[in-house]
């Protein structure tokens, strides 16, 4: 059987031309937290619906545990919970009220709902209203609602949209501590990449409806190659000469940079300074996660 318990093939939503999801390859691992992260409109959501079978796919295919979501919906659904954002409640009901309309819907045992409560630390509000609820409490109410059933694969969209500092905190905690306690693997998407970056195993970028990146997160770190950013003047001359001496410098700005490796910036500053340009700054520098994460859009974008 497939390692992937989410697994699409050149997966494609098209809304008239406009094509929102474009040709997506998602590999998920078992025991994973996959982060699925891309700008505001990138087509995260509608990924997502299309795993939940809640809209059909324009073209190409979804597996979910090895299995074509197609042909097995039903069975392949009820070891999965989701949460979409913003979920809805009843909320002059409580929350053990609220859980228990999706306790019967899904014929489980009443003791089902404490054990969920407990998991998402609200077993000491669950008579309160949930109208009276903070957001972090009913997004974790949401999540206790999507973990009704001992799913297998819990999918969340954007978890933390709308929360203070401590409740994407407390959202964090406890979707990390899912994978270990519980065995259950997570797709969780943000558009935050610092989220993402602390809470994800793997991630998959999106933006304009394509895939650009997919990897283990510390793989995506890793693309952060260094680089030597040297500040000559004048700096198009000094480019120039570099060029014309076999280097391959790219300007932004006032800054010349070249990828370590071309050359030892030992090496670079005797090129330029022997050469008569004044080098008043040089340094190498690593990228960060969001230089990166900004390189992979606009490649992808232009793409
Ligand atoms: N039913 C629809 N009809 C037409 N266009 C749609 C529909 N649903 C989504 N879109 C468009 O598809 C694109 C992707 O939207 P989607 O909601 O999947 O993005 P997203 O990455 O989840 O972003 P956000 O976090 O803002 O929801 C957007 O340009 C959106 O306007």
């Amino acid at each position: 059987m497939s390692d992937y318990l989410i697994e699409t093939n050149q997966l494609t939503k098209k809304f008239g031309n406009f094509k929102a999801v474009d040709s997506i390859d998602l590999k998920v691992k078992k025991g994973s937290i996959y982060g699925f992260l891309g700008p505001n409109g990138a087509g995260k959501s509608t990924t997502i619906r299309m795993l939940l079978g809640l809209i059909q796919p324009t073209s190409g295919r979804v597996n979910l545990f090895g299995k074509p979501l197609k042909s097995n919906r039903i069975p392949i659904l009820k070891r999965v919970g989701s949460m979409v954002e913003y979920p809805s409640y009843y909320g002059h009901l409580t929350a053990y009220e609220n859980l228990n309309t999706t306790r019967i819907l899904l014929g489980l045992e009443a003791k089902e709902i404490d054990k969920v409560l407990e998991i998402v630390r609200l077993t000491e509000v669950k008579n309160k209203a949930v109208k009276k609820f903070s957001m972090g409490m009913k997004q974790r109410l949401g999540i206790a609602n999507a973990l009704l059933g001992n799913p297998e694969l819990l999918i969340l969209d954007e978890p933390t949209n709308g929360l203070d500092p401590s409740g994407i905190h407390e959202i964090r905690d406890l979707i990390k501590s899912l994978p270990k306690k519980m065995g259950i693997t997570v797709l969780v998407s943000s558009h935050i990449l610092s989220e993402i970056d602390l809470l994800a195993t793997d991630v998959g970028i999106i933006t304009k409806g394509k895939l650009v990146f997919q990897g283990s997160l510390e793989e995506l770190h890793q693309r952060g190659k260094s680089q030597i950013a040297i500040e000559a003047n004048p700096v198009e001359d000094a480019a120039a000469h570099l060029i014309n001496n076999g280097f391959q410098p790219e300007i932004e700005g006032e800054t010349i940079y070249l990828q370590v490796g071309e050359a030892g910036p030992a090496v670079l500053n005797k090129e330029l300074v022997m050469n008569g340009f004044a080098v008043n700054k040089l340094a190498v520098e690593r990228k960060t996660l969001e230089d990166i994460f900004l390189e992979v859009t606009k490649e992808g974008a232009t793409a």
